[in-house]
């Protein structure tokens, strides 16, 4: 079985370069409070989208974590590449602010069976021929912490998109799918991540997972909904390794520093 590599290496201020072949970032800005963080995922990002009323967000809350500058020469810096949605929830200044900017607008109001986090990845999967896919990360800034039915969106596009790295984020975690068809090695950031952590059985039970590097590791264990599931698992060390016959999420602590 072929093994994946994971790591949250966007939480570092430098990315550090391990002689394998760079991961190539892009960055989707939710509705959803903005995670303190975030200038530094603008920054590993080398495409920014923003879906729909993510752009509130930015124009909103983005000066005020730059409270000592002027907001409009912040709001200047951050200028997302691209806007899509179904343009329901975007205001009016903040729309003709960033097209002023030059910013790209897809507007998909027709389709409303897809949610403006699945368009946003759709747009970075098939219209953005200068990007390197070969080894693309879409981390998904304000994924988690809001309405139910959106966090559940959120995650369903982890499935929809399984064969794409996706990692949601909030303040407070991060989340990513580890498909049943690797074995997976999760590299721990610990001045950034951690230690709680978990391992969640979404969508069907799995019957045997397999551990290391956790306080309670599972060693060919059933998990489901109804049973086991891990939560507030803790990390041990540098290195967890996962084996499962099922997909599971993987769920980290971010560390407030
Ligand atoms: N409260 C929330 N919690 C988590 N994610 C959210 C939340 N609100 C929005 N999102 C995410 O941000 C994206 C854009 O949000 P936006 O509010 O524009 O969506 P919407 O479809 O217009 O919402 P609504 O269901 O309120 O009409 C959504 O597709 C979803 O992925
Ligand atoms: C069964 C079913 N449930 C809900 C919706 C509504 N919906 C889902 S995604 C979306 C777009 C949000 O920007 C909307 C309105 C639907 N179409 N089908």
């Amino acid at each position: 079985m072929e093994l994946m590599r994971h790591s949250s290496s966007f939480l570092l201020p430098t990315i550090p370069t391990d002689g394998r072949s760079s991961t190539t970032y892009a960055l989707v800005i939710l509705n959803q409070n903005l995670p303190r963080f975030t200038p530094l995922l603008w920054k590993h990002a080398q495409v920014r989208l923003c879906a729909d009323g993510g752009a509130n967000r930015l124009y909103d809350e983005m000066p005020e974590l730059f409270c000592s500058e002027d907001a409009l020469d912040v709001r200047r810096r951050y200028k997302p590449d691209v806007i899509k949605g179904d343009m329901d929830s975007i205001r009016s200044e903040v729309l003709d602010f960033y097209t002023t900017l030059g910013t790209k607008v897809v507007d998909e109001s027709h389709d409303q069976d897809t949610t403006d986090l699945h368009k946003c990845m759709s747009y970075i999967c098939d219209f953005t021929p200068d990007l390197d896919k070969s080894n693309l990360c879409i981390l998904v800034a304000g994924a988690l912490g809001g309405r139910f039915d959106h966090e559940s969106g959120n995650l369903n596009v982890l499935y929809n998109f399984s064969t794409t790295r996706i990692i949601l984020i909030s303040d407070d975690c991060l989340i990513h799918l580890l498909p049943k068809t690797h074995s997976h090695e999760i590299y721990i950031q610990s001045s950034a991540e951690g230690p709680h952590c978990g391992l969640i059985p979404i969508g069907m039970p799995s019957k045997r997972t397999t551990t290391t590097g956790l306080k309670w590791d599972l060693n060919d264990t059933e998990m489901k909904f109804g049973g086991l599931i891990s939560t507030s698992n803790i990390v041990k060390g540098e290195k967890v390794t996962v084996q499962s016959d099922s997909d599971l999420l993987w769920t980290i602590s971010i560390k407030k520093l």
